[in-house]
């Protein structure tokens, strides 16, 4: 195991113009850590992912791969693996030929564990890449990144084309990046995707970091979003655990809840209740409803 840390920042800023992409970003991925990058869109994920590939250039502040400042590209990149969000492939070369192309030009590569994830992820490589749907575009650059030996995967939004199946092939993946001993930085729009495979989130939201917290400790954000509609008089909800946001009107009630949802429904019981609807907020709503007033 590395002594520095994979991924360092301090202060790390980035202006375009008037706008504040990114605010005065500290974040830390230690060597062997799964680092999850959470927040809505145009919350500054992109920007943090560019300037640390060396991409942009920092208006203020620091970013190192392993104490290699990021915009030594030359250095840098021999120390990690990227995913794009958007994967563009050379049309007219099979998967298999790229595959040996970034083989070749990366950190170096386990070709039996490629095989294998190539196996695993259920790709025709024997294709050309401008046959590939945008989800196979996306198999080949994991299996690509996850198959070298690079200390550290950058994985930007890397499972949006992939359906739930190879979803599940992805978090093994990552599992096994970190049994290597190798870091992981997942830029996501998924609460549950970064749940299930980070140690630690950082949540960013319009250009800063609003909180960086270990997995468990997300728990708190999970609230479900309920809606009765009633006749008669309307449910007493008061001081039921786990029961916040309560509003009535109309024979409509909505609330949230968190946790185990078993004393709201004694509360409701009583009631005359046609329906009633339970979802999980969408990760803007959750963010307005958790980070709403330090924006
Ligand atoms: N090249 C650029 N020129 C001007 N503004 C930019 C540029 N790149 C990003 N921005 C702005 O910076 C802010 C942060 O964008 P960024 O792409 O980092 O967000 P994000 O968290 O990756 O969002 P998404 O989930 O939508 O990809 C946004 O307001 C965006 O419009």
């Amino acid at each position: 195991m590395r002594a520095h840390p994979a991924v360092h920042t301090r202060d790390l800023t980035k202006h375009y113009g008037r706008l504040v992409a990114l605010d005065g970003l500290d974040l830390t991925v230690a060597a062997g850590e799964v680092v999850g990058l959470l927040g809505p869109n145009g919350a500054g994920k992109s920007t943090t992912i560019r300037l640390l590939l060396g991409l942009a250039r920092p208006t203020r502040g620091l970013a190192r791969i392993f104490e290699v400042d990021a915009a030594d590209v030359r250095a840098a990149h021999r120390l990690l693996a990227y995913v794009p969000a958007d994967v563009a492939l050379w049309p007219q070369l099979t998967g298999a030929e790229i595959l040996d192309l970034l083989a070749a030009t990366g950190p170096g590569v386990d070709a039996g564990y490629r095989d294998e994830l190539v196996e695993r992820f259920a790709l025709d490589p024997s294709r050309p890449a401008g046959a590939y749907s945008t989800g196979n575009r996306q198999k080949v650059a994991l299996v690509a990144a996850f198959a070298t030996r690079a200390p550290l995967l950058v994985l930007d939004e890397p499972t949006s084309g992939l359906d739930p199946l190879m979803e599940l092939q992805f978090r093994r993946a990552v599992g096994e990046a970190r049994d290597n001993g190798q870091s992981v930085l997942l830029c996501s729009h998924q609460l549950a995707e970064v749940e299930a495979v980070c140690d630690r989130v950082a949540i960013l939201r319009a250009g800063r970091l609003v909180d960086i917290a270990p997995v468990p400790q997300l728990r708190r954000l999970h609230r479900n979003k309920v809606t009765v509609r009633f006749t008669g008089s309307a449910p007493d909800l008061a001081g039921v655990p786990g029961v916040e946001a309560v509003e009535e009107r109309d024979g409509l009630l909505r609330f949230t809840l968190a946790g185990p949802p078993a004393a709201a429904l004694r509360a409701l019981s009583g009631a005359e209740i046609s329906t009633l609807t339970v979802r999980e907020p969408s990760l803007e709503e959750i963010f307005l409803d958790y980070y709403g007033e330090q924006a």
